[in-house]
Parts: structure tokens; sequence; C-alpha cells
């Protein structure tokens, strides 16, 4: 397997059948990941990142065009391809610890015994420092703490690929920052390949590899692609004052305010 094409994407295009007809929210999408590579999708509200993203998770099926992870077409969703929601997405009844331990069974409950899959499950959890939180039920932690339950799932399953919709979202800026730094670590430590999608323009220069810019849509497609080559580990108190930071962080705000201005700003 060529692992510079990991996640292969040819061609695609997705439209919606909607009550006015077909809209075509992307089009011409071609992309490929490389194992290991941390991506990350921006663009204007509405473009088409989730879109793109849930294609890739196999949630929804390209109109046309092809989707590979690994070779194989993508043909529904895997756990070899997780993925973490802004909305965390956990169980209310079940504790942290069942919330991860229910993933892990799923994928590894055929081939292995309890004691190994709880032994997953405190791996994972202790990999983003909730080891202390595995008996809480979500309604007793942090959304913060909720977030990173969902990411320990999403790691407890071992996903050849991490896709993540803006996981940070909903978080306030400080948390937001704990979370990234730690993304950070956890993704240098078990190598993973990461899809993400975000909002956020320093977000994306801290983590990403290649920057995915995404033209406005209906009809969004890929309008550059902007790699960082900032070595790792990065640290953003040093970032902060490093000109090529600034530089990626002009090129990514130069794409979307000048060169894709938001419809809504221009029509006012
Ligand atoms: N199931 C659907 N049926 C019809 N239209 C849809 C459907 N899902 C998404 N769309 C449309 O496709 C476009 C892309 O939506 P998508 O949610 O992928 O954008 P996004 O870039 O993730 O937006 P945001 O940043 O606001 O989350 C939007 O115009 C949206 O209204």
């Amino acid at each position: 397997m060529d692992n510079n094409k990991f996640i292969e994407i040819q061609n695609a295009q997705m439209s919606f059948n909607t009550r006015n007809g077909v809209f075509q929210a992307l089009r011409d999408i071609n992309l490929t990941v490389a194992r290991g590579e941390f991506i990350t999708l921006i663009g204007h509200s509405g473009c088409g990142k989730s879109t793109l993203l849930n294609m890739i998770a196999g949630l929804l099926k390209a109109s046309d065009g092809l989707l590979l992870c690994a070779n194989r077409e993508i043909a529904g969703p895997a756990p070899e391809r997780a993925v973490v929601f802004q909305n965390h997405s956990l169980l209310p009844w079940l504790t942290c610890f069942e919330n991860v331990y229910l993933a892990v069974e799923r994928v590894f409950g055929a081939a292995e015994g309890k004691a190994q899959m709880k032994e997953r499950t405190n791996a994972a959890l202790a990999l983003v420092g909730l080891t202390h939180a595995a008996q809480k039920r979500p309604h007793e932690i942090s959304g913060g703490m909720k977030q990173r339950v969902g990411i320990a799932r999403a790691l407890s399953m071992e996903p050849k690929v991490l896709l993540m919709d803006e996981p940070f979202g909903a978080l306030d800026a400080l948390t937001r920052a704990h979370l990234q730094d730690e993304l950070l670590k956890i993704v240098a430590r078990t190598s993973s390949t990461v899809v993400m999608v975000t909002h956020d323009v320093d977000e994306a220069v801290l983590l990403s590899d290649r920057i995915v810019m995404m033209t406005n849509g209906p009809a969004a497609t890929i309008g550059e692609i902007l790699k960082v080559e900032l070595e790792r580990p990065r640290e953003r108190v040093a970032l902060a004052q490093d000109a090529r930071y600034s530089q990626y962080r002009t090129a990514v705000l130069e794409f979307l305010y000048h060169r894709q201005a938001h419809p809504a700003k221009e029509a006012a």
C-alpha cells in the first residue's frame, strides 16, 4: 500500500435532493491524505466541510466519484474511521468508562476477553488524562472532559483515521488550547492520520501538516491547499513569536476574507 495515498478522494461530488430540487453541495473534490498526516478542512459556514468529512466517515455516500481508505472503497461507516463530533455524543446513562468500553467491545468483542478490553478502555482514558473520571457520568464532568471522553472512545477503536468535526468548537478558549496541546501529543504518540474540520485559523495552523481551504458553496470545492512546514513538536507560545506562523496565518486569512469573502458579507 502506498502510504502517501492512505485516503484518496477522486472527483467526488455531493448533491442533495431537497424540496426545491437538487442542491449541489460539493464538486470536483480531489484529495489524497498520507498515512500519519494531519489535515484540517477550513472554509466559510455552509461550504461543505462536514459533508466532506461525513463522506470520508462513510456516513454519506458521494453522488459521484470515488473515495478510498487504505486502497479499499469507503462503502459505509467502519471503526477504522472513527469520528469525534462537536457535541461529543456520549450516552448519558453510562459512565465514562462504559461509554468507551462500548466502542471497544464493538471492535474487539469477537476476538478478546473482558480483561483485555477493560485494559484497552483504561489505556484510552489514560491517554486523554481521564483515569480519575472513569466512573463519572457525563453530567458530572465538564464540556472539555466530555470531549476528551469522545476522543478516548474514538482512539480506543485503534482507528486508521481519526475524523473530527469541530471537536473543540463548543469549548472556552483556554480549554480549547489545552485540548489542542493534548491532541498534538496524542497524535504524535499514536501516529494517527487525522482529518479535522475547524473554523479556527490558529487551530488549523497549530495542528496541521496541510490546511485544505474550501471555496464557498454551493458547488464548493478545494480552493487551495497550504502546506504548514513547522517542525514538531509544536509549542504554541514559541510559535506565537515565529514569523512563519504569522505568514501561514495570514495566508489562510487572505484566502478566507479576500479571495472567498463570505457571500452574506458581499450581499450586505
Ligand atoms: N442532508 C442535506 N440535505 C440538503 N442539503 C444539505 C444536507 N446536508 C448539508 N446540506 C447543505 O450542504 C451545504 C454544506 O453543508 P455542511 O454542513 O457540510 O457545511 P459546513 O461547511 O460544515 O458548515 P458549518 O461550518 O456551518 O458547519 C450547506 O448548504 C447545507 O445546507
